[in-house]
């Protein structure tokens, strides 16, 4: 079976960013032996902190983070990273030629119970119009050169694209080494299957309560067929799902918190995931937009992700054209 960085070595990427893949994969497999070592390795539970987004933070988000950042910032290719768990970026090496931005532990409320969690990253080319600081990480997703996440599931997954298609990668315990299991992952084109945050049904805006009446009505409903639904509450969990057997994911806005009406991540949540999923033929929106075309103003910045099987993401997005003319609250 092939190796991850022999794989990529064939399709010619750059080798100062096939060194930055290494890097990330090694931090993967040393997170990886941590949360399966669980309780034994005494790094469950939360902190007394909260990250800069006011979440609470768990003691495997803060070592993730650490790892991920020591690590990345001792390879000589890289500029910055960016991290969901740093206020600010945080620079490496002046002549880098990649800078990395990642969420070190998706779906971290899955960790006091066993569940699912993962690693997201995506990488992006140092700008070269003398942009310095945060300002160099404000790119569109169109940009990304190349993205992914590790899931730690049964068996832990890197799930990669550089832009020739997505590969899959399952990490052999005994050899310690990332082995491509999947290749040239295509996305079903429908589906019957969703995933979306139920709870928050009276939050959402009338045309988004409106498309989920009617996948509920099922066979008897304008839809005339039945779907299923499934929420891991780990996004990279449930983009996995869709990556394998199709499926629409959406976390849109709602009006829970005035003025904060999104919550997932663009910059290392919702870029990477789109990538992954533009190139496996599905499609990745707002709402308003491809979420790779969103331009971002601030690296936290937080965006309304629609996700998944291209027919039914369009479906979804028809029955939102009528919101956005109507209503303003999102
Ligand atoms: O708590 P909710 O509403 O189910 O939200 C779940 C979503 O939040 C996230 O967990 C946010 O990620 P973090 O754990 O990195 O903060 C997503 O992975 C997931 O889709
Ligand atoms: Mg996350
Ligand atoms: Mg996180």
């Amino acid at each position: 079976m092939q190796r991850l960085i022999p794989t990529l070595r064939r399709d010619q990427v750059d080798e100062e960013l096939l060194s930055v893949i290494n890097t990330l994969q090694i931090c993967a497999k040393e997170i990886s032996f941590r949360l399966h070592q669980g309780e034994l390795a005494g790094v469950l539970g939360s902190t007394l902190d909260e990250n800069i987004q006011g979440e609470t933070q768990k003691m495997l988000d803060v070592l993730a983070n650490q790892l991920l950042k020591d690590i990345l910032l001792e390879n000589p290719h890289v500029r910055a990273v960016a991290s969901e768990e740093e206020e600010g970026i945080v620079e490496g090496t002046t002549e880098g030629e990649y800078l990395v931005a990642f969420d070190p532990l998706d779906g971290s409320s899955n960790i006091d119970i066993n569940s699912l969690v993962g690693t997201i990253f995506s990488i992006m080319p140092t700008p070269k119009d003398g942009r310095t600081g945060e300002d160099m990480f404000l790119q569109p997703g169109t940009h990304q050169v190349a993205a992914g996440y590790v899931l730690y599931g049964p068996s832990t997954m890197l799930v990669f694209t550089t832009g020739r298609g997505v590969r899959m990668f399952t990490l052999d315990q005994k050899v310690g080494e990332f082995l491509l299991t999947d290749t040239d992952i295509e996305i079903p084109k429908s589906t019957c299957e969703f995933a979306i945050n139920m709870s928050n049904y009276r939050h959402w805006e009338p045309q988004m309560r409106r498309y989920v009446d009617d996948l509920l009505a099922g066979e008897t409903g304008p839809r005339c067929k039945n779907f299923n639904m499934r929420w891991i509450a780990a996004m990279v969990a449930d983009v996995h799902r869709v990556l394998c057997r199709g499926g629409l994911f959406t976390y849109p806005g709602d009006s829970r918190k005035p003025g904060k009406p999104f919550k997932l991540r663009l910059m290392y949540e919702g870029n990477p995931m789109a990538m992954l999923v533009e190139q496996a033929g599905g499609i990745a929106h707002t709402g308003k937009q491809r979420i790779l075309e969103v331009q971002p103003e601030h690296i936290h910045q937080r965006v309304s992700v629609i996700l998944g099987s291209e027919q039914e993401v369009s479906t979804c997005l028809e029955y939102l054209q009528d919101s956005h003319s109507t209503t303003t609250d999102v």
